[in-house]
Parts: structure tokens; C-alpha cells; sequence
């Protein structure tokens, strides 16, 4: 079982404008296998779900439940519920254009957890066209309080280390008590153990007829 020993379930979503790489960067996580050719994606049309397990260096096995939404302003009014309840994002960008406007969209509909926030500079491979430098994505990031990291799909480049990094910071959030665990709400959840019940042995008194 994919989920066997994972003590907590994130709900994480990839938010950025439309055709920025986001169902590709998280496909390509999902898959394990990063640089390996996938199907050209189609633009997304509402939200899918996806889901990946993982071991924290540090910590615990964690499920992960990865949203994917339509980056397409018409989908917005779908999209929003998905991201409602939510414990950490993929802020995906190739400009800065609307970086504020997607920050704005999450604390607009935030849930009851504080999200945690990685700012994620995709289609790195694509030095010539570039129209932000790392140095300048750093700064954003720094002053918006979150970690940046360099992404590409085509590159094979540090597709594992974005979600890992925001895994990371989602659980020192929850150690911290930033993020408190209430259940049924919010993007963590514990996942329980559950005890399976086992089978009556033969030599067991049969107990009373029911008959
Ligand atoms: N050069 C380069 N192209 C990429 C990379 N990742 C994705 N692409 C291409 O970018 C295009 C858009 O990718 P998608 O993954 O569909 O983008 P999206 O952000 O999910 O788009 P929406 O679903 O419309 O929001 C596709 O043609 C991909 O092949 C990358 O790392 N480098």
C-alpha cells in the first residue's frame, strides 16, 4: 500500500499562470523518474489530484496530495476551492508579472493552516528567453518570506529537491506549532493506524447460539 507508514497527509497545490510547465513539473515528480519523455501536456482544465509519498530526511513518511489547477483565469472560480484548504504551495513562474495576484488568490480563500510558500522558477533550461534572473527571483522570494528554487523538466533540474524543500518546511511549520493539526479541516492530516481485526481462531469457544 502506497500510504503504508506514512504518519501525515499534505494538501499542496502548484499555482502560476497558464503554460508556465506546472502539470509537467509535477507529473514528472510524480512519475520518480525526472527527465523521462512524457506525453505533451494538454492545458488543464479544472484540477486533478496526484499523490506521492515520501521520507523526510529528518522526520516522518509523508503522503503528499498534489493539486494540479488550470493556470487559465477562466477556470479560476474551480480552481479556487481546491486551493482553499491547502497547507503548502508551488508558486511556479517564468515572470513576475503575477506573482502578487496568485498570493493574493491563496490568502484570499486561505483555510485554517498558515501555508507554506515555495517560490519556484520554471523552464530554467531556457537561459536566451529568460526575463527574470535567479538573483532577482532570490530577492522576491527573501522578501516574501519563502525559499526559491530553479526547476526544469527538460533539464532534469531539482524537480525533487522543489517538492522535498516544501515538504521540509511544511513539517518544521507543524514541529514549530505554526501549523496545528485539527481534524477533518485544514491541508494536514494524521494518518491513523488502523487495527485490523483478526480472524476468530478455531480452537475459540463458539460462545453462546444466536439462534
Ligand atoms: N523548455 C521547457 N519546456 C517545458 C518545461 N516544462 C514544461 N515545458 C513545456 O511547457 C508547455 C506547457 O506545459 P504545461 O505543463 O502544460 O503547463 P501548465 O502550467 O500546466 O499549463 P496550464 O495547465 O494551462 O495551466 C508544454 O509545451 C511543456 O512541454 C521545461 O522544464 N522546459
Amino acid at each position: 500500500m502506497e500510504a503504508e507508514g506514512c504518519r501525515y497527509q499534505f494538501r499542496v497545490a502548484r499555482l502560476g499562470d497558464a503554460a508556465v510547465g506546472k502539470t509537467s513539473l509535477l507529473r514528472s515528480y510524480v512519475a520518480g523518474a525526472p527527465g523521462a519523455p512524457q506525453p505533451k501536456p494538454e492545458p488543464t482544465v479544472g484540477a486533478e489530484c496526484y499523490r506521492r509519498t515520501l521520507q523526510l530526511r529528518a522526520g516522518p513518511r509523508v503522503k503528499l496530495q498534489l493539486w494540479d489547477t488550470a493556470g487559465h483565469k477562466r477556470f479560476s472560480c474551480i480552481t479556487r476551492s481546491f486551493y482553499r484548504n491547502v497547507v503548502g504551495v508551488l508558486l511556479v513562474f517564468d515572470s513576475f508579472e503575477h506573482i502578487q495576484d496568485w498570493l493574493q488568490e491563496v490568502m484570499a480563500t486561505q483555510g485554517p493552516d498558515k501555508v507554506t510558500f515555495l517560490l519556484v522558477g520554471h523552464n530554467s533550461d531556457l537561459q536566451s528567453t529568460r526575463c527574470v534572473s535567479a538573483q532577482e527571483a532570490e530577492e522576491l522570494a527573501a522578501s516574501l518570506g519563502m525559499a526559491f528554487v530553479e526547476t526544469s523538466v527538460k533539464n532534469n533540474c531539482s524537480v525533487d529537491l522543489a517538492f522535498h524543500a516544501l515538504t521540509d518546511a511544511i513539517q518544521q511549520a507543524l514541529q514549530q506549532g505554526d501549523i496545528k493539526l485539527e481534524e477533518g479541516l485544514g491541508g494536514v492530516r494524521l494518518i491513523h493506524k488502523t487495527q485490523i481485526p483478526r480472524p476468530p481462531s478455531r480452537k475459540q469457544h463458539p460462545g453462546p447460539c444466536q439462534c
